[in-house]
């Protein structure tokens, strides 16, 4: 998420939701391309009599169904339909009080079955029987790829693996404090530079483990009581211990893992932490819609931007929150939860700096901690997608995801440094799934992309950022031309 900058002055400013008027078409757009190019290619596919069979009148369609082209057709916000299990949903009106968010139109006009499936409980399919406006008429039979999965996840829900262990959670909001313990007692019993050097990176790891816990309660993965998981794991964890916005992260984060690398029609990312020009560029596809000199040339060095930006990154992330924080778009009770927990971290950590340290190492002890904690995090981010395919062709679920997520070597260091992350495919296909059992399914997974031909990312830690910087310089090189 070296991203941030940009995506939040998007995302405030609405920019990331004016994308829509033409990206999520696309992919209907595309499968009509793919249409037309099996048909040239399939001979008896293009004479007259075949057209005329698969040309379909409004007339011919049974009442109640809608086709596909139909459906492509409201793909905006404000105009917003959706297909879940074959059948149509109209959630122009849902969609601006939708709980999840905006994320809900990055399937405008498009099937959102697997999306659905993977954010939601129970409870929301109550509201989808208000929403139904009919069946999608011929629809394609569901892809064995798409179908085993579907199997495979039926298959974690009965073996009870959705269920997280209580004492695993417990274990880990224990050693977070613990680390938060070591990083002040570090000052107290010296006040040394390097004593404060050692501090601040103690304090950092606590932060960005805080970041991993906050992240599993978000998704749902520690209970199933998702206002417990808000408030505790949300304005405790992420606000009060990490100092970012629950609500600002849930929004981006929501997004970034129904669309995962996907741009609209004319490359603009709609994963926000894609969306990180004239910073970075992530594609040469992204590249060229850049016309402006400067920027690009600003993209020509970008591998060498690449490291700074990291460390620098938690500025931009408190900045953000902070500012979503003051969004009056929320509820007020809302608004003044985030303030007040943001504000109480901004209070303690402080507080504790001037408190404990004299003036110049209490500066110094602050400034270090965050760039420390924006590089621990953001390094994690960036080796689970960056590098890795960025798209806008019509692709199902599970491509999507395993085509744009890398993982990272599973070992002790490895599963505690990144909070698990390091099995980025299997989260992003089963978010839900706790972390503790992300291993568990890790050789179902695997096995289930070498039965249907999908390259599975698997790195070590080294190569995956080499594989990220190996990108930068590509896309660098391109530039400078
Ligand atoms: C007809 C369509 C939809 C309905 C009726 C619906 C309904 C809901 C409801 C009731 C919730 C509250 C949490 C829950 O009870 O599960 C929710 C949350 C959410 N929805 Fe939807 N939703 C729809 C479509 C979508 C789509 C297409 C996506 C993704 C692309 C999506 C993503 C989410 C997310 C990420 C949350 C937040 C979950 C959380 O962390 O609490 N929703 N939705």
């Amino acid at each position: 998420m070296a991203s941030s900058t940009t995506t939040a002055v998007k995302q405030s400013s609405g920019g990331l939701w004016s994308k829509w008027g033409t990206g999520s078409n696309l992919s209907f757009v595309s499968r009509k391309e793919q249409q037309q190019q099996q048909q040239q290619s399939s001979p008896e596919a293009s004479t007259p009599a075949a057209q005329q069979e698969k040309s379909i009148s409004r007339e011919s369609i049974p009442e109640g169904f809608l086709t596909v082209e139909e459906v492509s057709k409201h793909d905006n916000p404000s105009d917003c339909w959706i297909v879940i299990n074959d059948k149509v949903y109209d959630v122009s009106a849902f969609g601006k009080t939708h709980p999840g968010g905006p994320v809900i139109f990055t399937q405008a006009g498009r099937d959102a079955t697997d999306s659905f499936k993977v954010f939601h409980s129970a409870k929301a399919w109550q509201f989808l029987q208000d929403l139904y406006i009919g069946d999608l008429y011929n629809a394609e039979p569901v892809s064995e790829l798409v179908k085993d999965y579907r199997d495979l996840r039926t298959a974690f829900m009965r073996s009870q693996l959705f269920k997280s262990s209580k004492m695993y959670y417990v274990t880990k909001c224990v050693t977070n404090f613990a680390i938060l313990a070591a990083s002040l007692a570090v000052i107290a019993w010296s006040q040394t530079y390097l004593a404060v050097l050692c501090s601040s990176f103690l304090l950092a790891l606590f932060w960005q483990q805080c970041g991993w816990l906050s992240h599993d309660f978000l998704h749902h993965q520690v209970t199933e009581n998702r206002s417990l998981n808000t408030y505790f794991g949300g304005l405790f964890w992420g606000n009060f211990a990490q100092g970012y916005s629950v609500g600002w992260w849930k929004t981006k984060h929501n997004v970034h893992h129904a669309a995962t690398n996907e741009c609209d029609d004319k490359y603009q990312p709609i994963d926000p932490d894609i969306d990180t020009v004239p910073l970075l560029a992530w594609s040469k596809e992204i590249l060229a819609t850049v016309d402006d000199q400067f920027f690009r040339s600003i993209i020509s060095v970008q591998h060498l931007l690449f490291f700074p930006l990291l460390f620098l990154a938690r500025f931009s992330w408190l900045h953000s929150s902070w500012a979503h924080a003051s969004n009056f778009e929320m509820p007020r009770y809302m608004r003044w939860a985030e303030k007040a927990s943001l504000l109480g971290h901004y209070g303690a950590s402080i507080g504790a700096a001037f408190y404990i340290l004299p003036i110049p190492q209490a500066i110094c002890w602050l400034f270090l901690s965050q760039l420390f904690c924006g590089a621990l995090l953001s390094i994690v981010f960036v080796i689970s997608h960056n590098g890795m395919d960025v798209y806008n062709d019509p692709r199902d679920f599970v491509t999507a995801q395993v085509t744009s997520t890398r993982n990272i070597e599973g070992n002790f260091f490895n599963d505690w440094f990144t909070g698990g992350l390091n099995r980025q495919i299997e989260h992003h296909l089963f978010p839900s799934l706790p972390r503790h059992n992300l291993a568990k399914v890790a050789p179902h997974v695997k096995a289930l992309c070498a039965k249907h031909g999908l390259h599975y990312e698997e790195l070590s830690l080294g190569t995956g950022v080499c594989r990220v910087f190996n990108r930068l310089v590509e896309v660098a090189y391109a530039a400078k031309v």
